[in-house]
């Protein structure tokens, strides 16, 4: 391992056009990850590679690679590759290309073959095939991309992997997980088995032993240790908020926090959707509840877009110098390098505690300093804190930074939102979704001891998604507790006198056009089924009605019994706590719903049932 960060230190002697590109980069010296990492990747060993999150690790594969095409490569034949990288993201995929690229800009015009690279990713507008033509056409020697695709286009016939002697997977950890392992492990079989691999995350060893699912050969381990599983140029902080002033609590920070760019992370794609439309009318709308820094400017993007929209969404946030906040998912959790992002803030904590670091360290790279700020929810959700602890995070307490919020602030501040929802229903489904799709993420939480709905704020999140009225959902209405935030009436409405459903509006001209045809189509539906109804009762003889009214009776009485047992079941469900109860319940509910919605065959979409 090279003890001296110098380029001049490594043990053998870089390409002039790849010591020309660092130069123009501005990397004076090596990061200790390149440091230790090059020499060895480059010297043909096999690499697992565990460094903290901006460590400069994007560089440390990408520099061998090229080295190795260099010397390998000349003679590749058409429709096979040299190198392969893997990404979990789209976005982090592409940003990988582009780091190839700007040291392939130094490579010289003088050489015959020029060094290609090309990306594999799901585009809106390219198919496989398109891939597959530019490949033949255009002989990239370094692949990188998404699972996904990277299978897809393996598997075409005119593709040969039986060249490829380089193969990386960038956040390793996620690759191997569930969700992706079983396409790797396809991609790596269609790989030769004397190649080179190298595995690289800032929490590899999440990936514990799947790591030697990918035919790794006497791996040489390279950790580059840290104090506190962070960059030292990164401030770890939590404030501990009531869920109900949360969203008050992150505005009044982006307002008078200063930073130059900020990451917000949200639990689910459709709570990025909803908050960004409401705070872009917030800093529209001239309220004196609570106004928006004007200089603030707003992005959202998450994995639910259309890729081309996630594209320009990033770009214009990585460009736009004045105060930019990107409200965004996990989507951007991993890789994404974005300078001058000098704030993150989590609204909650992610579902699994590794997530939580790569969500912090999209600021605080490259020694740059940056600051990450978690709210949690008070109650129990304290015990994040130790629990971080034990795995060597360190979080300081921040609460100075906050604001108080009055409880008049808060009410106006709902009631603002409230005013907001009601303007339009396409709000009011939005928000429904929104809370429903909190509730499930929640429930998927890898601590659950310490993230349990049995102690969760129902009516105080109600509030923070200015919802109107609480959604009929098994593991709401089992802990909904008497001492909540919110007066909660009859059906779950939080409001009085409820909205009548049937003339709540869309603000969409279309959309609305079509609820009321529905409306229309219901209406007719059942008045033909009861006019066939009263037909059929008029005209039933009278030995027939008796006998009808007896298997009534009959099946009267074996649904109460039904009813009997499944209440016991639950009394005993609810005595113990655990979130398999819940899970029992959720598929009751289900069997329930789906009854319901056979029932009334308009309307679905809207959410009246829920
Ligand atoms: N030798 C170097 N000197 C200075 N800056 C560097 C050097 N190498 C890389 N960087 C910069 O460090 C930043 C982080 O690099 P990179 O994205 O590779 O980090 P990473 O370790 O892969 O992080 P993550 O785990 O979050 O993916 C980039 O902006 C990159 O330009």
């Amino acid at each position: 391992m090279s003890k001296s960060l110098d380029w001049d230190s490594l043990n053998y002697e870089l390409l002039p056009w790849i010591k020309n590109a660092i130069e123009v980069m501005g990397y004076d010296q090596m990061t200790p990850v390149q440091a230790s990492t090059i020499p060895m990747f480059v010297g043909n060993k096999d690499v697992v590679v565990d460094s903290v999150t901006g460590s400069g690790k994007t560089v440390a594969f990408v520099i061998p690679i090229l080295e190795k095409i260099v010397k390998e490569a000349t003679h590749l034949k058409k429709g096979h590759f040299h190198s392969l990288i893997i990404s979990p993201t789209r976005e982090l995929s592409r940003q990988i290309q582009t780091v190839i690229n700007s040291f392939l800009q130094h490579y010289p015009d003088s050489e015959t073959k020029p060094i290609k690279s090309q990306l594999l990713v799901g585009t809106d507008t390219k198919t496989i095939r398109d891939d597959v033509a530019s490949f033949l056409e255009e002989r990239p020697s370094i692949l990188v991309g998404t699972p996904g695709r990277v299978l897809d286009f393996l598997q075409i016939a005119s593709v040969k992997a039986q060249l490829c002697s380089m193969v990386v997977l960038d956040e390793a950890d996620r690759l191997l997980d569930i969700s992706f392992s079983k396409d790797i492990e396809k991609i790596l079989s269609f790989l030769p088995k004397q190649r080179r691999t190298g595995l690289f995350s800032a929490t590899i060893t999440s990936a514990g032993s799947n790591i030697f699912k990918t035919g790794l050969r006497n791996p040489v381990k390279i950790k580059v240790n840290s104090k506190n599983n962070s960059p030292t140029s990164l401030s770890l902080n939590y404030c501990v908020v009531d869920t109900h002033d949360k969203l008050i609590h992150l505005l009044n920070l982006l307002n008078n926090y200063r930073f130059k760019k900020c990451i917000v992370y949200f639990p689910t794609c459709i709570s990025v959707t909803f908050f960004y439309g409401f705070i872009q009318y917030l800093q529209k709308q001239n309220n004196s509840v609570l106004t928006i820094d004007e200089s603030l400017q707003f992005y959202s993007l998450h994995g639910k877009l259309q890729t081309s929209s996630r594209i320009k969404t990033l770009e214009a946030f990585t460009e736009d110098l004045n105060n930019s906040v990107l409200f965004t998912t996990d989507v951007a959790a991993r890789g994404i390098d974005i300078p001058d992002v000098d704030l993150v803030i989590q609204l909650d904590p992610p579902t699994d505690s590794d997530i939580f670091m790569h969500r912090c360290g999209r600021t605080g790279r490259a020694n740059k300093i940056g600051k990450a700020i978690t709210f949690i929810n008070s109650g129990r959700e304290e015990d994040f804190i130790p629990f971080m602890e034990v795995k060597n995070v360190t979080l300081e307490p921040m609460n100075e930074v906050l604001k108080e919020i009055s409880e008049e602030t808060s009410n106006n501040f709902y009631d603002l939102f409230k005013k907001w929802i009601l303007q339009d229903r396409a709000r009011f489904d939005l928000s429904i979704k929104s809370y429903v799709a909190f509730i499930r993420h929640y429930s998927n939480h890898t601590a659950s001891s310490i993230f349990r709905l049995q102690n969760f704020s129902y009516t105080g999140l109600a509030k923070m998604y200015g919802l109107i009225r609480i959604p009929r959902m098994p593991e709401v209405t089992k802990y909904l507790q008497k001492s909540d935030v919110l007066e909660v009436y009859d059906d779950g409405w939080l409001v009085t006198p409820p909205i009548d459903l049937n003339k709540f509006s869309y603000a969409d001209k279309k959309r609305e056009q079509a609820r009321l045809q529905e409306l229309e189509n219901l209406r007719k539906i059942q008045d033909k089924k009861k006019l066939k109804f009263d037909l059929k009762k008029k005209n039933m003889a009278w030995s027939n009605k008796v006998a009808t009214k007896e298997s009534k009776s009959i099946r009267r009485e074996k649904m109460s019994l039904k009813r009997k047992l499944i209440e016991e079941e639950l009394a005993n469900q609810s005595s113990s706590d655990d979130d398999d109860n819940i899970v029992t319940q959720d598929w009751k509910e289900e069997i329930m719903q789906n009854k319901r919605k056979k029932k009334d065959t308009g309307i679905q979409g809207s959410f009246d049932d829920l």
